[in-house]
């Protein structure tokens, strides 16, 4: 793992409401009820497949002035010119790092306990994501979930220097003892997607985690 000279771009630290989906679709959606972060996840296609669909999400995104994170195709991203790149601790081993910096794209890594923490800082990267909090029906994960002590442990460490993405379980109930722990964002998936009115619950999720421009951040 190659590591650039210099920080990844800063995003603010109070990123707000950070839905993560898996279609163009709910890109569409998020970005006319206001969501202004939000990831495109879409797993374990070829790129020519989902080239379409992230050309056309960063598109959306940039006329929507929001911030689009593009998971796991890293290349994809930077030929296209995403906002930014989402990527986990095994992504970063086949990752062109400088690549992804020198374009210039805002980086979050996936952390999920100390070890992975102290790897995640050493790239410096625009965010880091801590997770997953609680039980996730979402996605299969190895390790178990780390609860609301350990994620505000967790934030603790990093200090304010870099801005927080919670991650894993977290419904809509569950959102402000999140927020309690001092993260600056919170990702959800089934809190939006399996709602039964998801933009009533869009709405409140919104409410409950909102975004702070920071005028550092690029
Ligand atoms: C905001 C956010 N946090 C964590 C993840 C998980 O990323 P990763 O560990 O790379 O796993 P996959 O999402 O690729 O299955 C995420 N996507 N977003
Ligand atoms: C992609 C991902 N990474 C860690 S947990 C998770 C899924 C989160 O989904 P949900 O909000 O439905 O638990
Ligand atoms: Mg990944």
């Amino acid at each position: 793992m190659k590591i650039p000279a210099s920080a990844f771009p800063k995003v603010p630290y109070y990123l707000g409401l950070y839905p993560v989906v898996d279609s163009l679709e709910w890109v569409r959606r998020l970005l006319q009820v206001g969501v202004k972060t939000l990831q495109l996840r879409i797993k374990d296609l070829p790129d020519a497949e989902v080239e379409p669909a992230i050309i056309e999400a960063i598109r959306l995104g940039r006329e929507a002035d929001a911030r689009l994170f593009i998971n796991d195709y890293w290349r994809l991203a930077v030929k296209h010119r995403a906002y930014g790149i989402h990527l986990g601790q095994e992504d970063l081993d086949d990752t062109d790092l400088l690549a992804i910096h020198d374009a210039g794209l805002r980086l979050g890594v996936s952390t999920h306990d100390e070890s992975e923490l102290a790897r995640a800082v050493s790239v410096r990267p625009s965010y880091i994501a801590l997770g997953h909090v609680f039980p996730t029906q979402t996605k299969q994960m190895p390790s178990s979930p780390q609860g609301l002590q350990e994620l505000a442990h967790h934030v603790h460490q990093l200090g304010g220097r870099f801005p927080t993405v919670a991650i894993g379980g977290i419904s809509l109930d569950r959102v402000q003892s999140v927020m309690d722990c001092g993260v600056g964002s919170v990702a959800v998936v089934s809190a939006i997607t399996q709602a039964s009115d998801w933009q009533a619950a869009t709405r409140q999720l919104l409410a409950l985690c909102p975004y702070r421009d920071d005028p550092h951040a690029q």
